[in-house]
């Protein structure tokens, strides 16, 4: 297999890629949600509001809660934080999913995952009012982006198709390869990658030779959890690598490091463009939630 020519002669004139600023990108997006926050506000004197349930101390739902927190306020909009104990049991959370349900000052419901074991993490996403499920995880939603149909879609994936559009324009025809089927990420990006008439393959755990599949994707998204997994043979020259993972390190001097599923001062020397972590896909994913919390506070009222 040879190489298209423009794909190859890119790596070799550009050896380091491109920073895909994701960072900034959200920044931007959030100044424009605040603007909309803002005009909404005056059209219908309501003010979006997100609730945030979180069910005992995972580290990365940690870091997620911290940076949601400060760009819900930015945005303008109210944040409604339910950290419950590791003990909560599962009728008391369906319990609190049925008050937020109602409660007229909450547009978005997101529930953290994942949950302490013996919560059911499906019945709990599906206890959410699919008009209030932010995350777009609930089978209503999940169901709608499956069949094509419009829908609240989840964050993260949101996220790096936004990235992926401003970068690359038209996606149609590229080969996209996910790596990592999660519910979460893996699922809802081949769908929405379909969707924008890519080729998609999605490689998981039981796929025999990832690496193989990998080196076909003009676009790479990597979302497995497992750091450090995709080195830079892995990468097509000139793809775009966008970096999903994201997993805190110890140093040896004691301190702590995000880190990506990808390895990154491999990957940058073959890659066109790539996601740094952080501030790549993680800060887009906030941004995402914000847009599909001022979306769903727009249906609630009547306003689209
Ligand atoms: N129902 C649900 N939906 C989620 O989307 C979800 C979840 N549960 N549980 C936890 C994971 C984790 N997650 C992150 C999002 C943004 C950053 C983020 O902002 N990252 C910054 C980190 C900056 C820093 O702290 O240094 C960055 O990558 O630049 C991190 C992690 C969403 N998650």
């Amino acid at each position: 297999m040879t190489e298209p020519a423009s794909a190859e002669t890119a790596s070799v004139r550009n050896p380091s890629a491109r920073l895909i600023d994701g960072k900034a990108f959200a920044a931007n997006l959030t100044q424009t949600i605040a603007q909309e926050v803002r005009a909404f506000h005056d059209r219908y004197q309501v003010t979006p509001g997100l609730a945030v349930v979180l069910v005992g101390n995972d580290p990365a739902s940690e870091v997620y809660v911290r940076n949601k927190a400060l760009q819900t306020h930015r945005a303008g909009m109210r944040s409604f934080m339910h950290m419950l104990p590791e003990t909560t049991s599962q009728g008391e959370l369906l319990a609190l999913i049925g008050r937020l349900n109602q409660d007229p000052e909450i547009h978005g419901i997101l529930v953290q995952l994942p949950l302490p074991a013996g919560l059911d993490p499906v019945a709990v996403t599906n206890a959410i009012h699919p008009d209030k499920d932010v995350d777009g995880l609930g089978e209503v939603n999940a169901g709608r982006l499956a069949l094509g149909q419009p829908g609240i879609v989840p964050c993260t994936p949101l996220g790096c198709l936004m990235l992926l559009k401003a970068e690359l324009g038209d996606l149609r025809g590229l080969h996209a390869v996910i790596i990592g089927a999660s519910n979460l990420v893996g699922r809802p990006m081949a769908r929405l990658l379909l969707a924008e008439g890519c080729t998609v393959t999605v490689a998981h755990i039981d796929t025999r030779d990832p690496a193989a599949l990998a080196r076909q994707g003009d676009i790479l998204v990597v979302a497995t959890g497992c750091n450090g997994l995709v080195r830079g043979d892995w990468i097509k020259p000139g793809a775009t690598v966008i970096d999903v993972g994201i997993t805190r390190i110890s140093l040896p001097n004691g301190k702590t490091r995000l880190v990506g599923d990808v390895a990154f001062d491999e990957a940058v020397t073959r890659a066109g463009r790539i996601t740094p972590v952080p501030g790549g896909v993680g800060p887009m994913t906030i941004a995402c939630l914000l847009n599909n919390t001022l979306a769903a506070a727009r249906r609630i009222v009547g306003a689209a």
